[in-house]
Parts: structure tokens; C-alpha cells; sequence
């Protein structure tokens, strides 16, 4: 007979590719309904962005199709992104479950480009997202999410001062470039970035976030050392291309996160070839090819994701319109959006486990 039962013995079999368990055992199957030969359910996903929700979803149509009698299945999918647990001497942000920092070992890799467009990716995925811009010396994601000549409003708390982020693109967003002033040398602002860090995670009202991505300064400097100390890390992603020195970079990148206990989630391989706008099918590996998969092996650490240098890349930064709204088709959108992906994974994988 066809009922509830029947419906999760059948489906306790399946899992989720990620965390290899019974996704009726995760309590991932909620909601089931059966109207003679129409089963319904609901399929709750770690995270709005799962790169294998198609896959998943189908399994569980597959396996309940086995069952005698069954006309139809209705799977409708939702998400729940689990929250990154605190150590005894880290503040939570309130309302935020995972924070994502996006470093490099050195400068002008495009860590601030990978960080904006895994962003907006993410929120068009579903997931609620916020944009940290902590990058003291090169501030630019107000200009890459066409924010850049947005006034924050500063609430006055009975706490102190709470800012209101800035907003584009479903993703809310704080800046360095809204507090610093941009002749200033560069040497007077290293002081400041340890408290402009605290004041950006705990007085901004970021509201309820299931990712709060960090576009970090490069280097391995005070601002990994605060932000890994001040709060739950759900991990951090390497930005590098495929140059030996910056190769050489992002392992010493890597080796300071691993010493300070944040997850690496993974590397990303920028500017790995060129495809010319007006050859689109040819490919040129300007900077030599494979850097990315043998650090990412040699270190044991997974590679997320390779995205060639387009010019429509750069264009979109320039311009405040991110390549995967603008352009979602374009290969470098494409490998943003599966990038994206993985990291969404990645995290809910380790809050999992
Ligand atoms: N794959 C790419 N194709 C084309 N242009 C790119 C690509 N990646 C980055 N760029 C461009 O390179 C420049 C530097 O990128 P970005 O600002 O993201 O680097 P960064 O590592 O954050 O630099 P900084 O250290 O100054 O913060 C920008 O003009 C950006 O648009």
C-alpha cells in the first residue's frame, strides 16, 4: 500500500552525494503526501545554491517510481543553510551563518572580482547574502556592484552606531571605501583595519545572512588574524593565477589559514586562459597551464574552479554590472556561477561533518 511509510523506506536509500548519508536520515524528506497514485514532497537542500539539486532531485523521483501504484511524484525543493558553530573565544555575527573569506597571496589576481561575483551569484541562486569589502588598500567592490557613490545611513543604537549596508543585486554590502578617505596614505590605514573589521561584523545591520563573503587585503596580514579570531570562519577560498609567483603566493596564503584553523574551502585559478571576443572557440594560456591543479594537489586542498581572462570580465567590474548579471552565458560567468556553487557546498559540508 502506498503511504507515508512505504515513501521513506524507499527513499532511505538514497543520499546526498555530498555528505553520504540518507537524505531521510538527514531529515532532508519532509511533507510527504499521497493522493492515490500522486506522491508528493518536499526536498530540504543544505544550501539554496546545491550544484546537484537536478541530480538529487531525480534520484528520489527514481526511486519512488519503483513503487507499485505511483502515478506521479512532485518534488518541490527548499533550502536550510546550517549555521558555522562558534569556538568559546569568537562572537558570532547575530543573524549570520556562514562567513566566507576571499584572499590572495598578492594583489590584482582578481580576489575582489571573484569575491563579487560569487556574491551576486549566490543571491541569485536564492541563498541571502552580504558583502564585507575589507580590503583597506584597493577598496573597489563599491564600484564593481555599481554602489560606488551610495551615502550610508548610520542608525544611532542605543549599542552605539549601526550602519545600514548598501544594496544591488540581491546582496547587501559594507565597504572600506565608505570610511576611508582615498588620499590618505596607505600607511595610516593598516592601524585602523582591526577595528573597522569589529565595527563592519558586529554594527552593521546585516539582518539574517546565510553567507557573509569577506573580500580580504591581500597578503597574509592583520586582517585573516582578526577575522579568524573574532568569529566563526566557515572557510576560505585562494584566488590565484597560474604565474609561479603567485602560485608561490597562495600556498604561503594557505599554510597561514591552516595555522590559524580556518578551513581552506578550496583554490581558484584566475586568468587561466584567454578567450579573444573575436575567436571565441580558440583559447591562449597566456600565463602557462595546470598551475592551479598542481598546487591545489600538491597541498591537498580542492581546486573550485578555473575562469579564463575575458575582456567582458573587466568590463562588467568597470561598468557595476557583475559578468553573471550582465552576461550569464559567458564562459567566465559560467565558471563564477559553478564556483559559487562549490563553495556553497563546501560549507555546508563542514558545518555538517
Ligand atoms: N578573469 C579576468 N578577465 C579579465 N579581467 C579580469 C579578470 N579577473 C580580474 N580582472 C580585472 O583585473 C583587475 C584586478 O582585479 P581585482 O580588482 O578583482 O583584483 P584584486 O586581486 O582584488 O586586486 P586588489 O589587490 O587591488 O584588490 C580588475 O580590473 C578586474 O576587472
Amino acid at each position: 500500500m502506498l503511504d507515508t511509510k512505504s515513501i521513506l523506506d524507499v527513499l532511505r536509500p538514497v543520499q546526498d552525494p555530498e555528505l553520504q548519508k540518507s537524505l531521510v536520515d538527514l531529515n532532508m524528506i519532509r511533507n510527504v503526501a499521497v493522493d492515490g497514485g500522486k506522491v508528493s514532497f518536499t526536498l530540504v537542500l543544505t544550501t539554496p545554491a546545491c550544484p546537484l539539486r537536478e541530480f538529487i532531485v531525480q534520484d528520489c523521483q527514481k526511486a519512488v517510481k519503483q513503487l507499485p501504484g505511483v502515478e506521479t511524484v512532485e518534488v518541490a525543493v527548499t533550502a536550510e543553510t546550517p549555521q558555522q558553530k562558534a569556538l568559546p573565544n569568537q562572537q558570532s555575527v547575530f543573524g549570520t551563518k556562514n562567513i566566507i573569506a576571499i584572499s590572495s597571496g598578492k594583489g590584482g589576481v582578481g580576489k575582489s572580482t571573484v569575491a563579487v561575483n560569487v556574491a551576486v551569484s549566490l543571491a541569485q541562486l536564492g541563498a541571502k547574502v552580504g558583502l564585507l569589502d575589507a580590503d583597506i588598500y584597493g577598496p573597489n567592490v563599491p564600484t564593481m556592484l555599481g554602489l560606488e557613490n551610495v551615502d550610508i545611513k548610520v542608525d544611532k543604537g542605543q549599542q552605539g552606531d549601526i550602519l545600514e549596508p548598501a544594496f544591488n543585486y540581491g546582496v547587501k554590502m559594507v565597504s572600506m571605501g565608505f570610511l576611508i578617505d582615498p588620499d590618505q596614505p596607505v600607511m595610516w590605514r593598516g592601524p585602523m583595519l582591526n577595528g573597522i573589521i569589529r565595527q563592519f561584523l558586529y554594527q552593521v545591520n546585516w539582518g539574517s545572512l546565510d553567507y557573509l563573503v569577506v573580500d580580504m587585503p591581500p597578503g597574509t596580514g592583520d586582517a585573516q588574524l582578526t577575522l579568524a579570531q573574532a568569529v566563526p570562519m566557515a572557510g576560505a577560498v585562494i584566488v590565484t593565477t597560474p604565474q609561479t609567483v603567485s602560485l608561490l603566493d597562495a600556498r604561503r596564503g594557505l599554510k597561514m589559514f591552516q595555522q590559524l584553523g580556518v578551513n581552506v574551502l578550496g583554490i581558484v585559478e584566475n586568468m587561466s586562459y584567454f578567450i579573444p571576443p573575436d575567436l571565441p572557440d580558440r583559447t591562449y594560456d597566456l600565463f602557462g597551464s595546470g598551475g592551479g591543479e598542481k598546487t591545489s594537489k600538491e597541498l591537498n586542498v580542492p581546486l573550485l574552479g578555473c575562469i579564463p581572462l575575458e575582456i567582458a570580465l573587466r568590463e562588467g567590474g568597470d561598468s557595476g554590472v557583475p559578468i553573471v548579471m550582465s552576461s550569464p552565458e559567458s564562459a567566465s560567468a559560467k565558471a563564477l556561477k559553478a564556483i559559487a556553487q562549490q563553495i556553497a557546498a563546501k560549507v555546508s559540508v563542514a558545518a555538517l561533518t
